[in-house]
């Protein structure tokens, strides 16, 4: 199953500098270790903002929480989730 989802990441000012590079650097190893595994197909970052636009290729919606919720960012994104269907005049 194909989600196209959209993450708006908010930092909070106050957060320790050492702690959100800790944060992101855990959201990098995270985000990898999924791209290698094929379930986050593609990552995009959106011109300007501190938000991407990617496409997970999970089993259901609930491996697709389990794999939300588990970014190390997630606390500080909002995420929305589009989910996809075969478009009848796509080529592939
Ligand atoms: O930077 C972002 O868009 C947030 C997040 C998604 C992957 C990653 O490494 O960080």
């Amino acid at each position: 199953m194909l989600f196209l989802v959209r993450m708006d990441v908010n930092i909070p000012h106050d957060l320790p500098e050492a702690q959100a590079a800790d944060i992101k650097a855990r959201e990098k190893a995270y985000a990898q270790a999924l791209q290698h595994d094929g379930r986050w197909r593609h990552l995009w970052r959106v011109v300007g903002e501190y938000a991407n636009y990617s496409v997970f290729d999970v089993a259901s919606n609930d491996e697709l929480h389990t794999l939300l919720s588990g970014l190390p960012l997630f606390p500080y994104m909002k995420i929305h989730v589009t989910p996809l269907a075969q478009h009848p005049s796509a080529i592939a």
